[in-house]
């Protein structure tokens, strides 16, 4: 974490020292939170939705923290070691883009509508082998997260691994400005926050944004199944950075890294590509199609960065994926639970009953699928093409929570009959159906938007099946 002297910590983010502040203090790390303190730390008041962190300055100070910083049309500062600057959150961004500077870190930016938070696992872990990484932790991949993301970590990192999401225009050419990334991933171009982008072509302006903000010569790795990425990279308006490299991944065989061959196992997915010489096999300990083509990506950036093939099978073995990506829990009872409710769009959403349909089990298959929200005035058709995507004969019941869904569950009728398909608002009665239709042999799959909690509604399966 970010450690300097009160004075050059003042400097970092273009703000004053008070009148009480010690210049040679030294500052230990960043908090936002005036509940979470740490001995020696700069804290960060926010304005939020809920709260603003100026009202809780000054017990941060007395909390420990080493200063605070001060938005100066906030009145009076409190006592103490206080940094007056015209914004907090700005004042936040540019110590963070000053700190990542002075590092001289190389940074993967890596965005997309789905398999961020999952690329940038696979990237880690493949090349942690032969660097010091730093990771974007969990979902902090905002105009605040990423900040505190690169705040965070250690003075000799080599490679930054950082997240970028957005839901708006702009937001990722913001990012891309303070992370300056040597390299830029985009993932795919799905639907997620359809609703505030308006079209998946605007999706794709949105995305490339992170190219725009590469360093020159920087490389571009993106997906070249996606016609709208190319499309959108041939129009006046974008404007790639001098000299920009590009490395194209996908399941066609034009791109520059793709799969000879793939095939489904219990604990994964086994593919083939040429990653550097010769076609090679690797073993993916991650569920899923949709994966392999974020394991394409992480490839192209660890070949990049010239991780041997050693250290990307000994990479692969020690993935720590994050939670809630189609993470798969067998319970004592013998239940398989698919944990895929983190998020929810129509993209995933498929790739999430592609992983379901494809499992083996003397039980049944159930899909629990809830509400994909921000997905705009289609969002009811979005979820009709859910259900007609459901197969009866690969899907034994299906169970949906929320408004929206009763859409899916209107289409999936049609296919499935009424007696195989239940539609739900209150979670209470969900619970309760499942635990009288679940057995302990079934492979149950979770997934919603994230505003849905549907892991609520997992946990209380796994309980009852704890309990009898
Ligand atoms: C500002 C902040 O961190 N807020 C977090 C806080 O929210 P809450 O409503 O409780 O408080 P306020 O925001 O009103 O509080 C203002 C500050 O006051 C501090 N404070 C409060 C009380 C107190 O006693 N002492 C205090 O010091 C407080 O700490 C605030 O700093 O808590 C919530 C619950 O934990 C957090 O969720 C909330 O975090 C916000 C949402 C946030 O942006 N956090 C980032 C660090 C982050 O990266 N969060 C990610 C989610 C990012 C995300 O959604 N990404 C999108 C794509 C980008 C969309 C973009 N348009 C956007 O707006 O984000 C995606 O699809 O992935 C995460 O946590 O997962
Ligand atoms: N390449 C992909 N194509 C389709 N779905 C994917 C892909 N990668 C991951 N998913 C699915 O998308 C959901 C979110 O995965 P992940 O968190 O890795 O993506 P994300 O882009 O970080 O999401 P968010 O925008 O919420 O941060 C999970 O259900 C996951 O299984
Ligand atoms: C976390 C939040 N920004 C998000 O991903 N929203 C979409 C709509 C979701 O919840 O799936």
């Amino acid at each position: 974490m970010i450690t300097r002297t009160l004075q050059k910590i003042a400097d970092m983010c273009g703000g004053t020292l008070g009148s009480a502040a010690d210049p040679e203090l030294e500052i230990s790390g960043v908090i936002t939170d005036s509940r979470k303190i740490t001995s020696g730390c700069l804290f960060v008041p926010l304005a939020g939705d809920h709260f603003d962190g100026h009202d809780y300055s000054a017990a941060a100070l007395t909390a420990g923290a080493g200063a605070t910083l001060w938005q100066r049309d906030k009145g009076a500062a409190p006592e103490g070691a206080v940094i007056l600057v015209e914004d907090t959150l700005a004042a936040l961004q540019r110590m963070a883009a000053a700190y990542l500077s002075e590092t001289g870190a190389q940074v993967v930016g890596i965005t997309g509508s789905n398999g961020k938070t999952t690329t940038k696992d696979i990237v880690t872990s493949l090349l942690e082998g032969q660097y010091k990484v730093h990771k974007t932790q969990g979902n902090f991949n905002n105009h605040i997260g990423l900040p505190l993301t690169v705040l965070s970590m250690s003075e000799d990192t080599e490679i930054a691994v950082l997240e970028m999401g957005m839901s708006a225009r702009g937001e990722i050419a913001l990012l891309a400005s303070l992370a300056a990334p040597d390299v830029a991933v985009i993932t795919n171009i799905g639907e997620s926050h359809l609703l505030q982008l308006g079209s998946r072509k605007e999706i794709a302006r949105a995305k490339l944004e992170i190219a725009e903000g590469l360093k020159p010569g920087g490389l571009l790795i993106y997906n070249g199944d996606e016609p709208l990425l190319a499309e959108v990279m041939a129009e006046a308006a974008f404007q790639a950075p001098e000299g920009m490299q590009s490395v194209r991944f996908g399941f066609a065989a034009d791109n520059d890294v793709y799969p000879t061959g793939m095939m489904t196992h219990i604990g994964g997915m086994t593919f083939t590509t040429v990653y550097v010489a010769e076609e090679r096999a690797f073993t993916l300990p991650l569920p899923g199609r949709h994966n392999v083509s974020n394991a394409l990506a992480a490839f192209a950036v660890a070949r990049h960065y010239g991780v041997s093939e050693a250290n990307i099978e000994e990479g692969l073995k020690r993935l720590k994926l994050t939670g809630m990506r189609i993470e798969v829990i067998v319970t004592a009872s013998g239940l398989t639970l698919l944990n895929d409710a983190y998020n929810a769009s129509p993209t995933s959403m498929k790739a999430a009953i592609d992983v379901l349909q494809s499992m083996k089990t003397d039980g049944k298959r159930v899909a629990v699928l809830g509400d994909m929200l921000e997905l705009g005035p289609e969002e009811a058709d979005f979820h009709r093409e859910i259900g007609g995507y459901l197969d009866p004969a690969l899907t034994d019941l299906v169970f949906t929570y929320g408004p929206l869904s009763a859409f899916l569950a209107e289409a999936a009728v049609k296919s499935f009959g009424p007696e195989r398909v239940s539609a739900f608002t209150d979670k209470a009665e969900l619970s309760a159906a499942l635990n009288s239709q679940c057995s302990s042999k079934d492979i149950v799959l979770f997934k919603a938007s994230r505003g849905m909690r549907l892991e609520e509604t997992l946990n209380s399966l796994n309980e009852h099946f704890k309990q009898t």
